[in-house]
């Protein structure tokens, strides 16, 4: 029964998920066989920069450009004259680097030119580079899609590299070096090869199960595996928005009555003038949204007109767009004037947005807030006027800057709930299509019912494993391929 039960494993994973090469895709790299050069350093005037190349033609291009030096010791820096190949002309004295595949970024031959960051010197080698025979210009996210290509990356590890080159954030850069080393993907895999397993003992129950020499507990075994992966995926995928507002930033938005401050805290907080601040109530009328780094998280934080009623036209629509914006964020930044809480104004903000939010009855959904009492430099030595029903709040003055400190540790707190920690804890689903990948792993799921239809439930356990392949790019189309890869620039 053993023999069959392999053969059976064996079969079972000459599904997308087969461990062979990589292949990320059924079409070819685009241009594989060429040879591609371009600067892998940002643009501009600087100290050093580094241009690659990777192909056949790498260690023909080196040799070209050092002539009449051969190629240097592989993965060994070593000082060369460049020059051009056609004129000889001298370009610079330069280290360059010999990376023989497939011991290198893309797989491939690589060579790496650091060269003085002079445009003249940059502008003379890539152009003698050009004019190597079997040498093209690189596109957009070439090099990483040749290195997906020949299995040196995953596609949640490419996504990861393309977040580490943007991230802004220190909980950003945590988060895009996790999955650059690839523990999504890992998890993924442990995730596929149990459906793999589960999907070979109920293939092999469906070829063996009447003939009673299985072994029992076969499919028992398959059941409670695809169970517990069920609670896996589920515990994963509550916390789906997390990575994603990590990624991308969380939305911060700054509401209260006209005049308490509003303007004047985003600009503080953004340490920039963002906003126009002035006595006049009503100052502020579209939203106005900026990214921050918010005591090491990324946020998106929106600055909105106060709310109140009965005003003209303009700042109706003011007040109708600051509430399109309260409904779609993930913390509301309440600022109220500490000494004005009685106004009609402060009151229905507290009444219709701070306590509702809150006590937790004014919507289904999760939104976290925190209530700020600006201006506490007019207050009285003994504190704000207090209100009986004023929830917990923090006293702030935009003004001497008093209060600020414990809002950003309050804001840290808020936004390590929102965001998750990229330090500690499962890795995070980084983007939409992690999530919803997942998500169509679970659903098929749910419609394995093997005590209904084993050849249904099977092909449950197919459809599973095909999300989670298409999750890490072993079973990926060339459209989704290029959506990702267009996030690089050229040179990487
Ligand atoms: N004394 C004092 N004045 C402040 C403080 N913060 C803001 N102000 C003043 O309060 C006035 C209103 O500030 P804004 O930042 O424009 O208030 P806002 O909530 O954005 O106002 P609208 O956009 O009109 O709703 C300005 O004159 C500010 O200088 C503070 O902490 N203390
Ligand atoms: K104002
Ligand atoms: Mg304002």
């Amino acid at each position: 029964m053993w023999r069959g039960l392999w053969t059976l494993v064996a079969r079972a994973a000459r599904g997308p998920l087969r461990p062979c090469t990589r292949q990320g895709s059924s079409a070819p790299a685009p241009g594989s066989g060429s040879t591609i050069f371009a600067l892998s350093s940002g643009q501009g005037r600087c100290g050093i920069a580094v241009i690659r190349t990777s192909g056949p033609a790498s260690g023909q291009a080196l040799r070209s450009l050092t002539a009449p030096r051969d190629l240097p010791p592989a993965r060994k820096a070593c000082l060369r004259l460049l020059r051009d190949p056609l004129s000889a002309e001298p370009l610079d004295r330069a280290l360059v680097l010999w990376f023989p595949g497939p011991q290198s970024f893309t797989g491939e031959d690589c060579a790496e030119f650091h060269v003085h960051g002079g445009p003249a010197v940059v502008s003379g080698v890539l152009q003698a580079l050009g004019s190597v025979p079997g040498l093209r210009p690189a596109e957009a996210g070439e090099f990483t899609r040749r290195a997906f290509a020949h299995g040196k990356l995953s596609l949640t590890e490419v996504e990861g590299l393309a977040d580490l080159i943007h991230a802004e954030t220190e909980a950003q850069r945590r988060q895009a070096l996790r999955q650059l080393d690839g523990e999504l993907g890992h998890l993924c895999q442990g995730w596929a090869e149990t459906l793999t397993r589960a999907l070979a003992h109920v293939e092999a129950y469906i070829d063996f199960g009447e003939d009673d020499n299985l072994e029992e507990g076969v499919l028992d075994q398959a059941n409670s595996e695809v169970r517990e992966l069920e609670v896996a995926l589920g515990a994963h995928l509550r916390d789906a928005r997390r990575g994603q507002r990590l990624r991308s930033g969380a939305h911060v938005v700054v509401a209260g009555p006209p005049n308490a401050g509003k303007s004047s805290l985003v600009n503080l907080l953004s340490r920039k003038p963002v906003s126009i601040v002035s006595p006049e109530p009503g100052t502020t009328r579209d939203v106005l949204e900026t990214p921050v780094d918010l005591a090491g998280f990324p946020a998106l934080l929106s600055d909105t007109a106060g709310l109140r009623e009965g005003v003209g036209p303009v700042e109706q629509e003011g007040v109708r767009r600051a509430q399109k914006r309260l409904e779609q964020a993930d913390l509301i930044l309440a600022v109220l004037d500490a000494s004005d809480l009685t106004s009609s104004s402060s009151h229905d903000f507290l009444h219709t947005v701070v306590i509702p939010t809150v006590t937790g009855s004014a919507s289904a959904s999760s939104q976290r807030l925190l209530l700020v009492l600006n201006k506490s430099d007019l207050l009285p030595s003994q504190g704000p006027d207090l209100h009986p029903d004023l929830p917990r709040y923090l006293l702030l003055s935009c003004l001497t800057g008093e209060g600020l400190d414990g809002l950003l540790e309050a804001l840290r707190k808020e936004l390590a709930a929102l965001c998750g920690d990229p330090s500690t804890g499962p890795p995070l689903l980084t983007r939409a299509r992690h999530q919803h990948h997942l998500q169509g792993c679970l659903d098929a799921l749910g419609h394995y019912k093997p005590a209904k239809d084993l050849a249904l439930a099977a092909e449950a356990l197919r459809v599973a494993r095909g999300h989670l392949a298409r999750l890490t790019g072993r079973g990926g189309t060339e459209e989704i391929l290029d959506i990702i890869f267009r996030d690089f620039c050229v040179g990487k």
